[in-house]
């Protein structure tokens, strides 16, 4: 357990073969908190659930929205782990104030994205139950185009690496990886280890492993800056 991790040790912690900034700590809970955190995440009631193509979600904490999301508290068992890793002072000082928890069975997964405007500019995700890729894209570029005879390059020539994440690690991207950079997980059921992936040497798995997907559950905890307070509107209501 590394639970002991704290804001001025997290340097050890960065791929340093990706851009910055992305940093990886394996084993940052136990298989007992692992089992603890699935057994919730099942036991939550079934209107919670989301199904997309592709994956299904738990949104915990409100829905963020452009006028400010309204907040609602956390349950015992998500505030925890927004507690501890608040304490590594990775959300300007703030305290993550929501969790989207996905779930991917093998051979699901999610588009190449941004995280968008919502959010404080550094997400972090621990992740359950199986490893997966994480992949990185370059943008397509807005300025390409008949002007400069560009050709629009494929997403194979614009995935630039990916990172494993395996069961029970804490993952946390910013800065200009998380910024510049798309970021998505591609529908496989199983993924070999390449040279692609930038922190291998971080990880249990050997390069050229190819590793079965089962299904992970992954639990992205934010911060969203802009709340509306409910108790101080709904206060006003006769
Ligand atoms: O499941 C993951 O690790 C990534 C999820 C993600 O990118 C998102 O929810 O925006
Ligand atoms: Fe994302």
């Amino acid at each position: 357990m590394q639970t002991e991790i704290s804001a001025a040790v997290l340097e050890n912690f960065l791929i340093d073969k990706a851009p910055r900034a992305a940093y990886y700590i394996p084993e940052y809970i136990t298989a007992a908190e692992e089992e603890y955190l699935l057994r919730q995440v099942y036991n939550a009631p079934k209107p919670k659930w989301t199904q997309l193509s592709g994956r299904k979600l738990q949104n915990w904490g409100g829905l963020p929205h452009p006028r400010g999301m309204v907040s609602e508290k956390l349950p015992t068992w998500l505030q925890i782990y927004t507690d501890r890793i608040s304490s590594l002072d990775v959300f300007g000082g703030n305290c993550a104030n929501h969790v989207l928890v996905n779930e991917y069975n093998p051979g699901e997964g999610i588009m190449p994205h941004e995280d968008g405007p919502l959010y404080f500019p550094t997400v972090t995700t621990i992740s359950l139950g199986s490893h997966t890729l994480l992949d990185f894209y370059l943008p397509i570029t807005r300025d390409s185009g008949e002007e400069n005879n560009q050709v629009p390059m494929t997403e194979e020539q614009r995935h630039v690496l990916s990172l494993l994440l395996e069961p029970r690690s804490l993952f946390i991207l910013r800065e200009d990886l998380y910024k510049t950079y798309l970021h998505g997980i591609r529908p496989a059921t199983e993924d070999t280890l390449d040279h692609k992936v930038a922190n291998l040497d971080q990880c249990t798995a050997q390069p050229g492993d190819r590793l079965t997907r089962t299904t992970r559950v992954s639990l992205t905890i934010r911060f969203v800056p802009k709340v509306l307070k409910a108790a101080l509107f709904l206060g006003k209501r006769k």
